[in-house]
């Protein structure tokens, strides 16, 4: 089974623009899970221009499925997630200035900075994801780590896809294959949508966990966030 895990980081940005606190992330937190996701996912940014640091802690009670954070772990974010101790943090090697999450890990490269780091959560208690191309390189070495799963960045299948390209899928089915090889779980995130998620939950084997969050939220504004959440639930299915 493939679990959805809401990336909530939009309604964060909706909220921010006005400076009060509508939407509610707390509120659009439990709602989420009532219409069945299995998993809230947010991504702090040092400059906290969505998700707040102190909204991690503040949602850390709420969340009552499976709590994924995800970020760069400068010494800010490791105390961030080493208090608010959710479920399943995700590293990610975003620059302070992307302006969203744009490439994977080189685990060779930085395979004893990670271990380091992955083996303070995993003391912890808190599962670690690591997110890497589309690379059976990397997801080899991501093995090296210590990690317990990869995150596979799906930017390229995404864009390929809307383009019709539907074969962009089978580097994902071969790094899918060496992660269960590697003996690594599985998740995949970025870009994936209503429209992309069906193909690649049926092309990717061992697939636990996708987290989406840009398409979603647009998807809500036409279909309501109820409608939307159940339609993706449906589309994991099998
Ligand atoms: C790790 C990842 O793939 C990203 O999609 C990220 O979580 C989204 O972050 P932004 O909402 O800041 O674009
Ligand atoms: N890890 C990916 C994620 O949380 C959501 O990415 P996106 O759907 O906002 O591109």
């Amino acid at each position: 089974m493939t679990h959805l895990s809401v990336n909530i980081n939009k309604i964060a940005t909706l909220r921010n623009a006005r400076g009060g606190n509508v939407p509610d992330l707390v509120q659009f937190t439990k709602d989420i899970e009532s219409f069945g996701a299995q998993g809230i996912t947010v991504h702090p940014r040092p400059d906290e221009r969505h998700i707040r640091y102190q909204d991690v802690l503040d949602l850390k009670p709420v969340v009552k499925t499976e709590f994924n954070i995800e970020g760069n772990p400068i010494a800010k974010f490791i105390d961030l997630v080493l208090r608010a101790k959710p479920a399943q943090v995700t590293l990610v090697p975003d620059a302070v200035d992307a302006i969203t999450s744009n490439s994977g890990w080189d685990t060779v490269k930085h395979k004893d900075f990670l271990k380091e780091v992955i083996s303070e959560f995993k003391r912890n208690d808190i599962r670690t994801s690591i997110f890497v191309d589309p690379n059976l390189s990397m997801v080899e070495h991501a093995a090296n780590t210590g990690a317990d799963r990869i995150e596979l960045y799906t930017e390229a299948y995404a864009e390929e896809f809307s383009k019709g390209n539907k074969d962009a899928v089978k580097i994902y089915t071969d790094c899918a294959k060496k992660a269960i090889e590697m003996d690594l779980g599985l998740n995949a995130g970025h870009d994936l949508s209503l429209q992309n998620i069906q193909y690649f939950k049926q092309h990717v084997p061992g697939l636990l966990e996708v987290s989406i969050g840009h398409a979603l939220i647009t998807e809500s504004l036409y279909f309501g966030l109820e409608t939307t959440i159940k339609r993706y639930l449906n589309l994991l299915k099998g």
